[in-house]
């Protein structure tokens, strides 16, 4: 499989201080890649590293299968970054920032101040379109500098701990923004230390800590403790759990907040996806939920690796 970014023994040495340890990352096209740490686990250091502002002490980096450092040039064309510090140009207005961030990338004029009122308006500041940068509040800047990652529509976007200086309902909003870019096919690489953030919003995660990447994959799998239990929801459920109750391939059922939890003998499973549903469609029970049961990701990272200090 082609990856959008793929590393290769990553590693950085600040001193004698070995900061990220042979990472390997492996971020398939398409998806929301939530890189989750807590504070000081090496996350921007590593974004620094795919984005070329820092050299690696050595391994490989590769995005879009082009080789970082040396393509630089290329990779970024396609590539919009959003660094955690926002903004160094503090006395521009945030529309004719906008506009030289576009001609920077090699928009024609016209093009460039189009694209800055659009930008303004999509993250939420175009009345402050003449206000200078070194004005804004934070949340502000953030903001900013979110629009100035999109310009030119690129198509993998690096956003390091884009959040962490919005509102809650700036959260919210921005995690909806990044859910619809992800359907236009973007690649999102993003980094947090809000479980529930990314929970929310990524559906790769890739979890690093003191500098090792301890898991990655789909949120999805690694939620997925067992793999036969299902999460099953219907219109009668006391019926449903009398059926189930019954069925010798069923091993463990129980109805916990409305929802039943049902084990399966794994040899069996097609008789649950078979027969369950037939039962209930010949007793006019309507099947509200029947899916894969899966826990928290807050939860599995305490219990599978030990990390708690993860989130606000
Ligand atoms: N230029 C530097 N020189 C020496 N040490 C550094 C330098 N930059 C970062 N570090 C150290 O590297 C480690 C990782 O820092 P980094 O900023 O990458 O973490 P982070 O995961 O982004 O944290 P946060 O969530 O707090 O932003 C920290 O211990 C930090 O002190």
């Amino acid at each position: 499989m082609a990856y959008v970014i793929e590393t290769k023994d990553l590693t950085k040495f600040f001193g004698k201080r070995n900061i990220i340890y042979h990472l390997n990352l492996k971020v398939p096209r398409g998806v929301v890649y939530g890189f989750l740490g807590p504070n000081g686990a090496g996350k921007t250091t590593t974004i620094k590293m795919l984005t070329a502002s820092l050299r690696p002490t050595y391994g490989e980096i590769r995005i879009f299968g082009l080789e970082m450092p040396q393509k630089r040039v290329e990779i970024m064309k396609s590539v919009g970054y959003m660094p955690e510090v926002p903004i160094a140009y503090e006395d521009m207005t945030i529309f004719d920032f906008l506009i030289y961030m576009g001609r920077l990338s090699g928009l024609k004029k016209e093009k460039a101040t189009e694209q800055a009122k659009d930008l303004m308006n999509y993250v939420g500041v175009g009345k402050l379109a003449l206000n200078k940068i070194k004005e804004l509040s934070s949340g502000q800047k953030q903001r900013v500098t979110f629009a100035s990652a999109l310009i030119g529509n690129p198509e993998l976007l690096i956003l390091d701990e884009p959040t962490a200086n919005l509102d809650p309902l700036g959260r919210i909003e921005f995690i909806g923004k990044i859910i619809s870019l992800a359907k236009e096919g973007k690649t999102i690489f993003v980094s947090s230390h809000i479980v529930s953030e990314v929970e929310k919003m990524c559906n790769y995660v890739g979890l690093i800590n003191q500098g090792r990447l301890i898991a990655q994959g789909r949120i999805r799998d690694l939620t997925q403790i067992e793999e036969n239990d299902y999460d099953v929801a219907t219109s009668n459920n006391a019926l449903a759990l009398n059926f189930l109750k019954e069925k010798p391939y069923v091993r463990e059922v129980w109805e916990e907040e409305g929802i039943i939890r049902v084990q399966v003998d794994p040899r069996f499973l097609d008789e649950l996806f078979l027969q369950f549903p037939k039962y209930l469609a010949s007793q006019g029970i309507r099947l509200k939920l029947f899916r894969p049961h899966t826990s928290p990701l807050e939860r599995i990272l305490m219990e599978k690796f030990g990390i708690g200090e993860v989130g606000d």
